[in-house]
């Protein structure tokens, strides 16, 4: 048996580049993708994101040259779900909903095992919509590795590191950081501080890009220099694996003989990446009010409406906010889209009544109002707007759709949900008077 693996090096950097990276020299192969004979007797393999026919502007796919081709695994064999929930087919109710975070799990749980879905839309069948789900997890993966048919991945830790290493190489995340996985590479989770826990966004629609940026010019909002996608790292490995496939919604496993992490180089602009939302150029008002929320977006996966995305990635970080006579905080509204959100760091200020900690959701769906609690609306209707103040110590992220985000029944009767959250708009005060 031979067992060895080769160092993660590091990063590139760049947004859906065209990488090429080996962890052997010359294992590569030079100017063609599938030589008659692979370099160090490797195995040439394609992976496609898009279709073949995609515009070049969306084409995704990238060349692997791996010990052994995916190919070679046994049978799969439907195993239990767990906690996961791709159909998304309940009533979904009207009203505002706030859960507590997931407790950390007594038993041994991995990253996989630990998935609890929460809400979602659209199917893995259709690719469209997405599932939310969170996750905590005690254990690394230590002998199964796992890839999701049915979308990318969104990883959003809230409380704990990850190494995720993936048949690309190896991302290390932390809070405030985020990860992406592609549809179908394979990987699997450490826990560097024993526990973790977070949120995720599986996106069963078109790959999540960065969001053109119209009039704020050619530079802001997230960076594509901030974004890193892993050097090649391999590991020789054989043994008796476990492979764990989820496709069109359940969880399936295959034993397998060798690592699946056996990629010694690859090319190509189908990658995982990692991208740190303390790099996130935020904008907004320097004179009254403040923008809708999209101006706080990171990353967007299009519908096949122009202008109307399946999945919006928003953040609300650390920022200044200088409007004169106006309230600062969110606003009162409701929207035809439908929102989700999580809190990773610190308090959001829409909610200075509290009941929204990190590791926490809610969920506003579809024309369901909601904005600040009571306690934000007095303090903010009383406050001083000539001079700035700096919302700090902060991290709220939205994932926002345009279909309705239908909660799971285990999400619905979770003894988490805060049966009160509609109270936290109880205390509002009538100050209309018409001077009659
Ligand atoms: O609901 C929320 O707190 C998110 C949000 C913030 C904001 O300033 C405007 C609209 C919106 O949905
Ligand atoms: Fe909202």
């Amino acid at each position: 048996m031979t067992t060895s693996t080769s160092l993660p090096a590091g990063y590139q950097v760049g947004f859906g580049n065209e990488f090429a990276t080996e962890a052997l020299p010359g294992a590569l192969p030079a100017h063609r993708n599938s030589p008659q004979r692979a370099p160090y007797g490797l195995y040439a393999e394609q992976i496609s994101g898009t279709a073949f026919t995609a515009p070049r502007s969306h084409n995704r796919r990238s060349w692997l040259y791996r010990i052994r081709p995916a190919a070679q695994h046994g049978e799969f064999e439907r195993i239990d779900n767990g906690r996961i929930v791709s159909a998304f087919t309940n009533a979904a109710p009207p009203n505002q909903l706030r859960w507590d975070p997931l407790p950390m799990p007594d038993a041994p749980t991995d990253f996989i095992d630990g998935w609890v879905t929460m809400a979602g839309n659209g199917s893995p069948e259709a690719m469209t919509g997405c599932a939310i789900h969170l996750y905590a997890a005690n254990q690394s993966m230590r002998e199964r590795y796992f890839y999701d048919a049915d979308g990318e991945l969104l990883i959003v830790p809230q409380q704990g590191r990850l190494t995720l290493r993936t048949e690309l190489g190896t991302l290390d995340i932390e809070p405030q950081q985020i990860a992406v996985i592609p549809r179908g590479v394979r990987f699997t989770v450490d826990l560097p501080d024993g526990s973790a826990r977070g949120y995720i966004c599986e996106n069963f629609g078109a790959l999540l890009q960065l969001p053109d940026l119209g009039p704020i010019g050619s530079n802001g909002l997230a960076n594509p220099r901030d974004f890193e996608t892993p050097v090649a790292c391999y590991e020789e490995r054989e043994g008796a694996f476990t492979l764990v496939a989820k496709f069109c919604g359940n969880l399936w496993q295959a034993p397998i003989g060798h690592s699946p992490l056996d990629v010694v180089a690859w090319h190509g602009n189908y990658a995982p990446y990692r991208y740190d939302l303390r790099h996130f150029n935020t904008i907004g008002s320097i004179s009254y009010d403040h923008p809708d929320p999209s101006i706080f977006l990171v990353l967007q996966a299009p519908s096949d409406t122009p202008g109307v995305d399946t999945l919006d990635f928003v953040i609300f970080p650390p920022r200044w906010l200088a409007g004169e006579n106006t309230f600062r905080p969110p606003w009162f509204h409701r929207n035809v889209a439908s929102e989700f959100m999580g809190l990773i760091h610190g308090a959001y200020d829409a909610k200075e009544g509290g009941g929204f900690v990190p590791g926490g959701a809610s969920l506003h769906n579809c024309m369901s109002g909601h904005g600040p609690d009571a306690a934000t609306f007095d303090k903010a209707s009383a406050s001083d707007t000539s001079k700035p103040a700096k919302v700090a110590d902060t991290m709220a992220f939205m994932f926002e759709t345009r279909n309705v985000i239908v909660p799971t029944e285990q999400a619905l009767a979770s003894p988490r949900r805060q049966r009160d959250y509609q109270q936290c708009w109880a205390g509002i005060q009538k100050h209309f008077d018409s001077g009659r």
